[in-house]
């Protein structure tokens, strides 16, 4: 579903700084792969991951999804099937507008402009709806301003506004990384579960090894702009905690 070939980055290309961040990725991930991607800082995972969404261009290669090649494609135009999750929880979501408010903002974004949404009763219980399965008790609380609530259940909310609509692939950068652990876990748990309710096929960036052990069912290590680990499910599957820990060594 997603195939990157060839992929190579460099920033800053015939300058002192110059970096390649990616030495030629070649990857195919199947719908409905949830892949976890590990890898020391500056590997080139968020480089990788921007690239999947369309916020960075590669200097040569090409990225396809569905057999439809994106390379040149604008990250607008991608967002109708790709959504992504933040470490910060802040960001992706209005903090003066209410719960309801920024689900109607967050239907509105893969519809054509001047589109309208009107906040009424079904769209409030289908909002409702959505939110029950969070099992945080947050359906009642849809007035409530979204700056007024903790940084899990504002992270777990974002990523459900997120899988709405169209979108068939998630990507999650560090999403619990500013959580404490109890709403870390939770939002994790939430990826999880919208993850396989939705069919989505996903990408999880993490330093958390934990996380990469528990959750996926593809493992990928990276170095310096390389694959250097690719695990599928039943290679994952026989990976010990001690072994992932001695990918780092
Ligand atoms: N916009 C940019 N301009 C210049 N260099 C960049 C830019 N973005 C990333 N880099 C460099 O590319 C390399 C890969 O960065 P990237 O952020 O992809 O790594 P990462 O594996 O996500 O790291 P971390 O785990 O620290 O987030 C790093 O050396 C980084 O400094």
């Amino acid at each position: 579903m997603i195939g990157i070939t060839s992929l190579y980055k460099t920033f800053n290309k015939g300058q002192p700084n110059e970096m390649n961040a990616l030495n030629g990725i070649d990857l195919q991930i199947n719908q409905g792969e949830y892949v976890v991607i590990v890898g020391s800082n500056g590997s080139g995972k968020s480089t990788l991951l921007n690239m999947v969404a369309g916020s960075i261009s590669p200097t040569s290669g090409g990225i396809s999804i569905d057999g439809t090649d994106v390379t040149k494609m604008a990250d607008h135009s991608r967002s109708r099937w790709i959504a992504r999750v933040f470490q910060n929880p802040l960001s992706g979501t209005a903090p003066d507008l209410s719960i309801l408010d920024n689900f109607r903002l967050a239907a509105l974004r893969t519809q054509p402009k001047g589109f309208k949404i009107g906040v009424n009763a079904g769209f409030k219980k289908q909002v409702q709806e959505k939110i029950a399965l969070l099992n945080m008790g947050l359906e009642n609380k849809t007035h409530q301003l979204m700056g007024s609530l903790s940084g899990g259940q504002r992270q777990a909310l974002t990523l459900l506004m997120s899988v709405m609509d169209d979108c068939r692939i998630l990507l999650l950068d560090e999403p619990s990384a500013a959580l404490d652990p109890r709403s870390a876990n939770v939002v994790m748990q939430t990826a999880d579960k919208l993850i396989s309710d939705f069919k989505l096929t996903a990408i999880l960036v993490t330093h958390n090894l934990k996380d990469a052990y528990t959750y996926g069912n593809r493992i990928i290590q990276m170095q310096e702009g390389i694959i250097l680990h690719d695990l599928n499910s039943a290679q994952k599957a026989t990976l010990t905690q001690n072994d992932l820990f001695g990918w780092f060594s």
